[in-house]
């Protein structure tokens, strides 16, 4: 990969599982402070209905609940960020890492986080916002099969990662209404902003 220019903006990691709220409250967030979005699974489902042999190979791999190589996220996220660099007032990189490895790669290859969001809910939450979700939403993998599958992927990975960045995690309890999660969030944004 080519070197990266310097970044000098926030850089805020939205974690939690599938259909805790990150995209619900990354919308809120951009609505408020204006920063450039980027959902690694929006990535990797661009890259999929582009029709490429690439997103071909990752549809089969998102049908079975798993995660896509690492370099892959990793470029598409890389090209996303640098696209967007001239007028970008901050980063939202919206469920990525999925992997301690992810993380060190991202920090490496990139620049260095600034922020760890994670929106805690329980399992029994997540599967029933999802199947509700998977009514309208027309993704692959919104399906009770492949929803416990991914449950599991978040399970195993999610504690690795987020136990790197004590200092920087802010772990919000995101079984509340949507409003009361983004006025706890938007409090840690602003703590970022003021001594950024
Ligand atoms: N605080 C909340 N309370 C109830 N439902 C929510 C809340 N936040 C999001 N949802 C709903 O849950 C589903 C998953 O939310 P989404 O933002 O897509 O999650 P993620 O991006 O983390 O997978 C959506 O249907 C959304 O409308
Ligand atoms: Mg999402």
């Amino acid at each position: 990969m080519a070197p990266t220019p310097e970044i000098k903006v926030p850089i805020i990691w939205v974690l939690g599982g599938p259909g805790s709220g990150k995209g619900t409250q990354c919308d809120r967030i951009v609505q408020k402070y204006g920063f450039t979005h980027l959902s690694s699974g929006d990535l990797l489902r661009n890259e999929v209905s582009s029709g490429s042999p690439r997103g071909k190979e990752l549809t089969a791999i998102m049908e079975r609940g798993e995660l896509v190589p690492i370099d892959v996220v990793l470029e598409l996220l890389k090209e996303a960020i640098l696209q967007a660099l001239p007028t970008s007032k901050g980063y939202l990189i919206d469920g990525y890492p999925r992997e301690k490895e992810q993380g060190i790669l991202f920090e490496q290859r990139i620049a260095p986080v600034n922020l760890v969001i994670f929106f805690d809910a329980s399992e029994e939450t997540l599967v029933s916002r999802l199947l509700e979700r998977a009514k309208t939403s027309g993704r692959v993998d919104d399906n009770e099969e492949t929803i416990k599958k991914r449950l599991h992927t978040f399970n195993t990975h999610n504690d690795h990662v987020i136990q790197q960045y004590p200092e920087k995690l802010r772990r919000i309890h995101a079984e509340r209404s949507p409003e009361e999660i983004f006025a706890e969030t938007s409090g840690f944004i602003d703590q970022l902003l003021a001594n950024f």
